[in-house]
């Protein structure tokens, strides 16, 4: 079986990982390529890792450029996937790497991104309980956020087993692909290269209320989220430390035994050896998200870090793997487990 895909977006940082990651999937033929400003370029002049398409030319992002094709990913800014979507008939499989269709709660979606709430389609994080069953038969796929990514499959195992209490706390940084590739000044290597800095501080950050309503569904209750979100000095990369009250009498080895009993059979979420932490190096360009758990029985928390490439588990190989999902394919078809480190 080969599917015919189109990409929209594909002059931004998504929209080319995406095409990198499709371009060695064997069950794929790439079709419309769009992009807004960049409309009429050649793709080689925006993504010229993407050799083998070099030479085609980026169409404006419209629903007939969209059209004739049996997977159409949008990588798009906020608010723009509704009205394509629409337009788009309902055999067609949409996968939307933006947020517009991530969160439940309308209330949510309008404290944070400030718009009425577009509605909410299959969330794409295959490792959650019960996400599977719900991808296989979508025809409408939200991709997570990067940072919510991170931190579902970091901390959610510690819920699953009820071993954690609902008050979580996350620090986590992030390369600076994750901002996109439209310029702004705090972005300039100049402010980024030698620096850390926060943003979002205090419970602002828009993947706040995502993060919540993955680990509350897994709890069976309401889990709160302090979530503080850091630019690190590196393209790609997050690294979450996140930590949850231990629950009364849990000891060390019921944290060990929860976290791997639930990777025992993901192929792309690894629970290293006790003892070995996650670094972003390790998983640059693999679908693999790495995680490390630890008991402070001082603290009386659970502390766990986990690794992804944002721009691979984090958004595009997610993508593709929830796609592979809702086409029947195996599931890692196509996506890369090897990190290139150094
Ligand atoms: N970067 C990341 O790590 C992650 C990104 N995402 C999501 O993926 C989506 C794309 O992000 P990213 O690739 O980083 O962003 P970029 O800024 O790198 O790319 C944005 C893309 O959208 C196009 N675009 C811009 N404005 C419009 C418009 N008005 N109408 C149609 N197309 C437009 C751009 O086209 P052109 O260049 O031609 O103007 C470009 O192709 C976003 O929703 C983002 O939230 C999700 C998870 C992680
Ligand atoms: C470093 C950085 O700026 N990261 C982005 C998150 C990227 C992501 O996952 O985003 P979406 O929800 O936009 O899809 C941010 O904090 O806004």
């Amino acid at each position: 079986m080969t599917v015919r895909v189109a990409v929209a977006g594909a002059s931004g940082y998504a929209g080319g990982e995406l095409l990198r990651l499709l371009l060695g999937h064997p069950g794929v033929e790439i079709g419309a390529l769009t992009g807004n400003s960049s409309a009429g370029a050649r793709l080689g002049t925006l993504q010229p890792q993407l050799v083998p398409l070099a030479g085609r030319e980026v169409a404006p992002t419209t629903a007939g450029e969209l059209a004739g094709h049996d997977v159409v990913f949008l990588a798009l800014p906020h608010g723009r996937s509704a009205a394509l979507a629409r337009e788009l008939g309902p055999d067609v499989l949409v996968v939307d790497c933006g947020a517009d269709f991530r969160l439940r709660d309308a209330a949510d979606w309008e404290k944070f991104y400030g718009s009425p709430h577009p509605g909410t389609w299959p969330y794409g994080l295959p490792e959650l309980p019960g996400a599977r069953a719900a991808l296989a038969t979508a025809t409408r796929i939200a991709v997570p956020g990067c940072y919510p990514t991170a931190v579902a499959l970091t901390l959610f195992p510690a819920y699953a087993a009820r071993l954690a209490g609902p008050e979580a706390v996350v620090v986590a940084a992030s390369g600076t692909s994750g901002a996109g590739r439209t310029p702004r000044p705090h972005l300039l290597g100049s402010e980024v290269m030698g620096s850390m800095t926060p943003y979002g501080v205090g419970g602002g950050h828009r993947h706040t209320p995502e993060i919540a309503q993955s680990l509350s569904q897994v709890a069976g209750e309401r889990v709160t989220v302090s979530f503080t979100p850091t630019l690190a000095p590196m393209s790609r990369g997050i690294l979450a430390t996140c930590s949850a009250p231990a629950l009364p009498g849990v000891s060390a080895e019921d944290v060990r035994t929860a976290y791997a009993k639930a990777y025992a059979d993901e192929p792309f979420v690894r629970l290293l050896p006790e003892g070995q932490w996650p670094a972003t190096a390790a998983v640059r360009g693999a679908n693999t998200a790495l995680v490390q758990v630890a008991l402070d029985e001082t603290a009386g928390r659970i502390v766990a870090v986990g690794a992804i490439d944002n721009l691979t588990k984090g958004t595009a190989g997610g993508a593709v793997q929830s796609m592979n999902l809702a086409l029947g394919l195996p599931e890692s078809t196509g996506l890369p487990t090897i990190g290139v480190a150094p």
